[in-house]
C-alpha cells in the first residue's frame, strides 16, 4: 500500500491519480508534526476546560461523577489490603476451620468494600452518563453561539470551514469524551495508585515492578491514538469534499441538474477521488495502528514475564513469605486490569483531547470573528447613510472588490447602484449593511461609524441569493419578529406574496420544504415575493433591495417598483437592479465599474452625460422596442 504520511507538496503530483494536488488534500503540517510532550503539555488545560464546562452543564452530577470514582478507589485499597489479610489468615498454621474462622472478618471487609465500591461505581456511573448528554448540548450551543455572530469574512475562509467542520464533528462529542475520560482516568489512576499502594505495603521493592509493566502498553495506545487524529486532520478538507458531493448526488434540490446536464459519471468520478484518498489513508492508518498495538502487547507481555520471575525469585531468596507473595499476585492482576483500564482511558483522553483542543480552537478562532458592538444605539435615522472613500477586499482576493468608493442614502431617499456583473454593487450593499466592514474609508450613519452601532433592526437586506427556509410561510415574513397581523398583511401584499399565500390550502401555516410530510415548493418568483415581505416587515429605517425582482413576473415587477418609488412609506431604500428602467426615478444613481464609481446622478443627468449609464439604458430601450415591433 502506498504511504500517505510521506508530505506532498502542491507541486509535487499525487501518487493515486497522477493529477496535481487537489485543494481539498491540502493541510496545515503544523499539527501533525507536533511532539507528543508538546500535545501532553496541553492534556491539563484541555481537561481543566473541559471540567469546566461539565461544572456549567451540571454542578452536582460533576461532583458525584469525580467523588464516586475517587471514593471507589480508596475502597479498592481497603479490599486488596483486606484480601492480604484473608490470605495471611488462610497461610497460618493451625486447623483449617479455625483458619477460615480467622479469616472470616477479614473476609467480610472485603465484601463490605467491594459492595460499597459498586454502589459508588454505580452512582458514579450513572452520573457520568448524565453529563455526557449535557456537556455536549453545552458544547453545541456554545458553537452555534459563536457560528452565528461572526463576522462574514470568516465564511470567506477555507481554514475557517474546516476548522468548523472538525469542532462540529468531532468537537463537539468529545467535549463530553473528555470529561468522560477525565473521570475514568481519575477511576484508573485511584485504581492504580490503590494496587500500588497495597503491593507497598505488602513489600516496597514490589511497586515498581508493577509500575514497568505500563509503559509499553501506554506507549502503544498513545501512538495509535495520534495516528488515527493525525489521519483525521489530514482529511479534514476532504471529508468536506465528500459531503459536499453527497449532497450534489442524494439531494433534492441539486437532483434536477444532475439528470439535465447528466452529471452522474462526473460526480461519482469526483467522489471516487476523494473516497480514494480517504480509503488510502485510513488503511494506512488501520495496518500502522495495528503494527503498533502487536509491538505493544509483545512489550506488556514481556515486562509481565519479568515482574513474576522477579516475584518468584523474592519468594525464593524469603525477602517476602508465601501469604504476601500470594497477594502480591492477586494485587498485581487487580493492578495491571486497572493499568490497562487505565492505559485505554489515557487514550480516550488523548484521543478525545485532541479533537476537543479543535473545538477549542475554533471556538477561539470564531471568537475572534466576532465583532463587539459598542452597544450605541443608531440614533434615530434623519440624517444620512454616507460611505467616504470605502476600499475592501475579499480574503484571500487578489485584489479589492471595492475601491475609494463614495456614495450617500439620505432619509427617505432611494438610491440605485447599477453596473456589470461582478462590479461591485452586492459587495458595497453587504458593506452599508454592516454585514462586512471596510478596509479603508468609513461608512457612517448620521456621523456615526456603522462599525461602532447597533444597527440591528434598522437596516433590512433582501438578498439576492436569498435563503429558502424550511419553515412555515408566516414564519419564512416573520423571521423571529413578534406577529403583527396587520403589518404582515401590508408587508405581503406589498410584495405580492399574498397572491402566494392564496394559493396555499394552509396558507400562512404552509410549511415551505417539500422534504417533510404537508411541506409545499414555491417557484423562484414565488420565493421572491416571500423574501421582499421579509424585507419590508421589519420595520426599518434602510431597506437594501438587491435585485428584487429578477425572478418576478412583469406585474409583479412593475408593483414592486412602483412602491419602492413611493419611497417605501419613508424609509430609505437602496436598490441593485440590471432593469434600468425600473431605476428612472431614484434620486441618485450610482453607476459602478470595477469596483469604482464611474458614473452618478440623476437618470436625466446620467443620460445627457453619456457614458456607459446611457449606453446600457440605450440597448435595453432599444432592445425593449425591437421585441414589440
Ligand atoms: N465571497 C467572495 N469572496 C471573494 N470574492 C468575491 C466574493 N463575492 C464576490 N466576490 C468578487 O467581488 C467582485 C464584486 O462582486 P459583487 O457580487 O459585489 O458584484 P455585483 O456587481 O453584485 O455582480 P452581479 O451583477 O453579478 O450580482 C467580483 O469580482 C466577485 O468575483
Amino acid at each position: 500500500m502506498k504511504s500517505f504520511w510521506k508530505k506532498r507538496t502542491p507541486d509535487a503530483p499525487a501518487d493515486r491519480s497522477g493529477l496535481a494536488v487537489a485543494y481539498w488534500e491540502s493541510h496545515d503540517d503544523e499539527l501533525l508534526t507536533a511532539s507528543l510532550s508538546k500535545i501532553a503539555r496541553r492534556l491539563p488545560y484541555l481537561v481543566m476546560s473541559a471540567l469546566r464546562m461539565a461544572w456549567e452543564a451540571h454542578r452536582r452530577d460533576t461532583i458525584i461523577a469525580l467523588a464516586g470514582n475517587l471514593v471507589a478507589g480508596v475502597f479498592t485499597v481497603y479490599g486488596l489490603v483486606a484480601t492480604s489479610d484473608v490470605l495471611a489468615s488462610l497461610f497460618a498454621g493451625g486447623p483449617t476451620p479455625e483458619r477460615v474462622r480467622a479469616a472470616l472478618p477479614s473476609l467480610a471487609l472485603v465484601a463490605a468494600a467491594a459492595g460499597l465500591r459498586g454502589a459508588l461505581v454505580t452512582a458514579a456511573t450513572w452520573a457520568q452518563a448524565r453529563l455526557k448528554v449535557q456537556v455536549e448540548r453545552l458544547a453545541e450551543t456554545r458553537l452555534f453561539e459563536l457560528t452565528t455572530q461572526v463576522e462574514l469574512t470568516a465564511f470567506d475562509d477555507d481554514e475557517f470551514h474546516n476548522a468548523m467542520r472538525r469542532a462540529r464533528d468531532s468537537g463537539v462529542p468529545d467535549a463530553a469524551g473528555v470529561v468522560e475520560a477525565t473521570v475514568a482516568v481519575i477511576g484508573g489512576a485511584v485504581g492504580v495508585l490503590a494496587s500500588a499502594v497495597a503491593l507497598g505495603l505488602m513489600h516496597p521493592l514490589l511497586t515498581p515492578l508493577l509500575l514497568v509493566t505500563v509503559v509499553p502498553a501506554g506507549w502503544a495506545a498513545v501512538r495509535a491514538a495520534r495516528l488515527q487524529y493525525q489521519a483525521y486532520y489530514r482529511l479534514s478538507a476532504a471529508r468536506r469534499r465528500k459531503f459536499m458531493l453527497s449532497d450534489l448526488m442524494a439531494e433534492r434540490l441539486p437532483a434536477a441538474e444532475v439528470r439535465a446536464f447528466a452529471l452522474r459519471d462526473f460526480l461519482l468520478g469526483e467522489y471516487g477521488n476523494v473516497a480514494d484518498l480517504e480509503q488510502d489513508v485510513q488503511l494506512d492508518v488501520a495496518r500502522r495502528r495495528a503494527v503498533t498495538k502487536a509491538a505493544g502487547d509483545l512489550l506488556t507481555g514481556a515486562a509481565t514475564v519479568a515482574v513474576y520471575a522477579a516475584l518468584a525469585g523474592l519468594l525464593a531468596v524469603g525477602v517476602i513469605p508465601l501469604p504476601v507473595a500470594g497477594a502480591a499476585v492477586l494485587a498485581i492482576r487487580a493492578g495491571q486490569m486497572s493499568l490497562a483500564g487505565l492505559v485505554q482511558m489515557m487514550n480516550r483522553l488523548y484521543e478525545a483531547g485532541l479533537y476537543f483542543g479543535d473545538y477549542l480552537s475554533f471556538r477561539a478562532l470564531a471568537a475572534s470573528h466576532v465583532r463587539q458592538p459598542s452597544g450605541t444605539e443608531a440614533p434615530e435615522p434623519s440624517g444620512r447613510l454616507t460611505a467616504d472613500q470605502v476600499t475592501f477586499s475579499y480574503p484571500g482576493a487578489s485584489g479589492p472588490a471595492l475601491t475609494g468608493i463614495s456614495v450617500s442614502v439620505g432619509f427617505g431617499e432611494v438610491i440605485a447602484l447599477v453596473g456589470e456583473n461582478g462590479s461591485g454593487k452586492t459587495t458595497l450593499a453587504k458593506l452599508l449593511a454592516g454585514l462586512y466592514r471596510p478596509d479603508s474609508g468609513t461608512i457612517r450613519w448620521d456621523g456615526a461609524d456603522l462599525a461602532d452601532l447597533d444597527t440591528r433592526g434598522l437596516i433590512s437586506v433582501i438578498a439576492q441569493d436569498h435563503t429558502r427556509w424550511p419553515l412555515t410561510l408566516r414564519e419564512n415574513i416573520l423571521m423571529g419578529r413578534p406577529l403583527d397581523e396587520e403589518r404582515l398583511a401590508a408587508a405581503a401584499a406589498a410584495a405580492g406574496a399574498d397572491e402566494v399565500v392564496a394559493g396555499l390550502a394552509h396558507g400562512y401555516d404552509s410549511l415551505l420544504d417539500q422534504r417533510f410530510r404537508g411541506g409545499h415548493d414555491l417557484s423562484g418568483g414565488q420565493w421572491q415575493r416571500i423574501a421582499v415581505a421579509r424585507g419590508f416587515y421589519r420595520d426599518a429605517a434602510l431597506v437594501i433591495f438587491d435585485e428584487p425582482t429578477s425572478a418576478l413576473d412583469a406585474r409583479a415587477e412593475h408593483a414592486l417598483f412602483e412602491r419602492i418609488r413611493k419611497h417605501a412609506d419613508g424609509r430609505s431604500i437602496v436598490l441593485i437592479t440590471h432593469r434600468l428602467a425600473s431605476v428612472r426615478y431614484a434620486d441618485r444613481i450610482y453607476v459602478l465599474d470595477h469596483g469604482r464609481v464611474a458614473q452618478q446622478g440623476t437618470h436625466a443627468e446620467l443620460m445627457e452625460e453619456g457614458g456607459s449609464y446611457a449606453d446600457m439604458y440605450t440597448l435595453q430601450a432599444q432592445a425593449y422596442r425591437e421585441a414589440v415591433t
